[in-house]
């Protein structure tokens, strides 16, 4: 018997809140067995199976059609995929999970607050250099795209999968893009948002797959998509 598979994230603050936001429309995800185990189960609706994934993993389960259903960031979703809405549908923003995808600069450089002077000073930082102003970041598709759109020249992303904001107090970038929700880790770091140097709002997002096999299950879906009131 077939089931929708909907795909949770494992851990943290996503996976307790997006808990909380099912069983405040009646249906109660769980998790079955230890904390260390990745199993679920959920109690409420017919016919939906609980899977635990990294919330960076889900956005790819969604694209090959391995998970029906899957909650997470729709900065990673984004990111992820190329051409994401051939492959998912945003069912519903979740209202949690926020944090903004910024570009960043040290708080030092007065001359550059807008994404126009962050151009200038690229420019002058390569003929200075002979190498292109790097960016730090793990958010490669969406930065390049945002840039490219903009018409910003003469940068070079570099990949960072952690601590960023600590890639130009280290030397090897100039400036950063990652997201924020208080502001701290940028306060701390003494960096600066480029007041036009917003990337994507992201929050926890409800998407479905396109590309999963749904046949047999339009009935399962569709009360699904009732009792969730998207
Ligand atoms: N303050 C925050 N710090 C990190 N991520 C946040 C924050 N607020 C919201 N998020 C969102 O949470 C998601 C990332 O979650 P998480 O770090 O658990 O994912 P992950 O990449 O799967 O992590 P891991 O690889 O450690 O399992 C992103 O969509 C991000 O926008
Ligand atoms: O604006 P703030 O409230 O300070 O939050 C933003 C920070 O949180 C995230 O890091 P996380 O703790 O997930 O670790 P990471 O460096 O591994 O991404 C993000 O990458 C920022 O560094």
């Amino acid at each position: 018997m077939s089931a929708i598979k909907l795909g949770v994230p494992s851990k943290g603050r996503l996976m307790e809140k997006t808990f909380d936001w099912f069983a405040e429309r009646g249906i109660r995800l769980r998790r079955t067995g230890s904390e260390r185990e990745y199993a679920g189960a959920v109690d409420g609706v017919e016919k939906v199976e609980l899977v635990l994934l990294s919330a960076g993993e889900i956005p790819r389960e969604l694209a090959a059609g391995r998970i029906h259903l899957g909650v997470t960031g729709s900065d990673l979703v984004r990111d992820k995929l190329a051409d994401w809405p051939t492959l998912v549908e945003e069912l519903a923003p979740m209202g949690f999970g926020h944090a903004d995808l910024i570009i960043a600069v040290p708080a030092c450089w007065a001359d550059v607050d807008t994404l126009e002077d962050l151009d200038a000073a690229a420019h002058a930082f390569r003929a200075a250099h002979g190498h292109r102003l790097r960016i730090a970041t793990k958010y490669h598709r969406l930065v390049r795209e945002f840039l490219t759109r903009e018409g910003i020249a003469d940068w070079q992303l570099v990949d960072s999968q952690g601590a960023t904001e600590g890639t130009v107090k280290n030397l090897t970038a100039e400036a950063i893009a990652d997201i924020t929700s208080s502001g701290e880790t940028l306060r701390a770091n003494h960096l600066k948002i480029l007041s036009d140097g917003l990337i994507h709002s992201s929050q926890a997002t409800l998407f479905a797959s396109r590309m999963a096999d749904w046949a047999g299950l339009e009935a399962p879906r569709a009360a699904l998509i009732a009792q969730l009131g998207v």
